[in-house]
């Protein structure tokens, strides 16, 4: 088999890494963590406060290593699923390229690592909420609700949603309104964020038994609830704003992107079925998601930034 072209810099740097080395790689679930990763970064830049570079840089390093520990427990515990499923089956653990135990091993080490090290660099409120994002997402979604409800990305999604909480305390060191309401946004926008990919994947997540939610309630219902967190979210996105933890510049720019994350909901949410179109709309609304996400802090942080530089109120 020939192995594809790399398409950057990074992949290149990966696909020279021996064929081991990629394949713990792997098991952090690079892809999805950068966004992760980004959304930490960003809660530390908008914090207002300082922290020294090296010790901030720690920290972001800390949020991927937990955020990778916590996605190798989550692929050790669901090793007999992943091969199930087509999207999943070419993982290290269900190819047979590693051992179970060395994937959990693997993700104890960055979990206990991700922990200890941000609690002496950032404080152990910071690492606390670590410990409970990467419990969150290892043991509450992965092992609890994700094979038994189809509310577990609701509340599975949790998991998720702390990074941008982690960065900012790791600045502040305290709990405040905005680092809760970053937590807020990420928390609805996961199921549109989710569920749209789950209407295109639903036959994979049946056959394995997974009760995600078009498999248990159907495409109309899951349609509906798409629109129904689309909805929410253009005003919780721009809430920020309302209670003047940004300036405007911040509160246009969520309001724009919310938008056009609800017109895209919308041809979601009001079919029927895929009416011989290969998912596009819900593909595009999956893929538009992440933009999203990407957009709306880099917008978080270009208003902080402006904002502490004088050059907006
Ligand atoms: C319970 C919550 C979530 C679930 C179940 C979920 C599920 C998924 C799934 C199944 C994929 C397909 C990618 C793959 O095959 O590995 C995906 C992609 C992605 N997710 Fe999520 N997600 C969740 C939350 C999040 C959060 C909180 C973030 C970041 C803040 C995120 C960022 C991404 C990104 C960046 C991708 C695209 C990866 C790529 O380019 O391949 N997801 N998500
Ligand atoms: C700091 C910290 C611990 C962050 C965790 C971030 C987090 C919960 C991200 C969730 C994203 C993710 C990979 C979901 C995949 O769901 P899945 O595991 O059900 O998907 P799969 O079918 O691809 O395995």
């Amino acid at each position: 088999m020939t192995t594809p072209a790399p398409t950057s810099d990074a992949a290149a740097a990966v696909q020279a890494l021996p064929a081991e080395w990629r394949d713990f790689f792997a098991l952090t679930k690079p892809r999805v963590m950068t966004l992760v990763i980004f959304t930490g970064l960003c809660g530390m830049l908008a914090a207002p406060g300082n922290i020294h570079p090296v010790l901030g840089f720690t920290a972001i390093f800390c949020i991927a290593i937990g955020a990778g520990g916590a996605a190798a427990l989550n692929q050790w515990w669901e090793a007999d699923i992943d091969a199930g499923m087509k999207r999943t089956a070419a993982r290290p653990l269900p190819a047979g390229r590693m051992q179970r135990t060395d994937a959990r091993d693997f993700g104890l080490l960055l979990s206990a690592t991700s922990v200890g090290v941000l609690g002496l660099a950032a404080g152990w409120l910071a690492a606390s909420i670590l410990a409970i994002s990467i419990f969150y997402y290892a043991v509450i979604y992965t092992i609890w609700l994700k094979p038994r409800t189809p509310q577990n990305i609701v509340i599975g999604g949790g998991a998720g949603a702390f990074p941008p909480m982690i960065g900012w305390i790791a600045v502040t060191g305290d709990i405040t309104l905005m680092p809760v309401l970053l937590f807020a946004i990420i928390f609805m926008w996961t199921p549109p964020h989710f569920w749209a990919l789950a209407l295109f994947m639903q036959s994979d997540y049946a056959k394995v038994g997974i009760p995600m939610m078009p498999v248990v309630k159907g495409q109309a219902s899951t349609r509906k609830q798409i629109l129904v967190y689309s909805i929410l979210l253009v005003p919780l996105a721009a809430t920020p704003w309302f209670i003047g933890g940004t300036t405007a510049l911040f509160g246009i720019i969520a309001l724009v992107l919310s938008l056009a994350f609800l017109a895209l909901a919308l041809p979601v949410s009001f079919r029927r079925s895929e009416n011989g179109d290969a998912m596009k709309p819900e593909k595009r609304l999956f893929a538009f998601s992440i933009i999203y996400l990407f957009a709306l802090f880099a917008a978080l942080v270009a208003d902080r930034v402006a904002f502490y530089q004088g050059w907006i109120s």
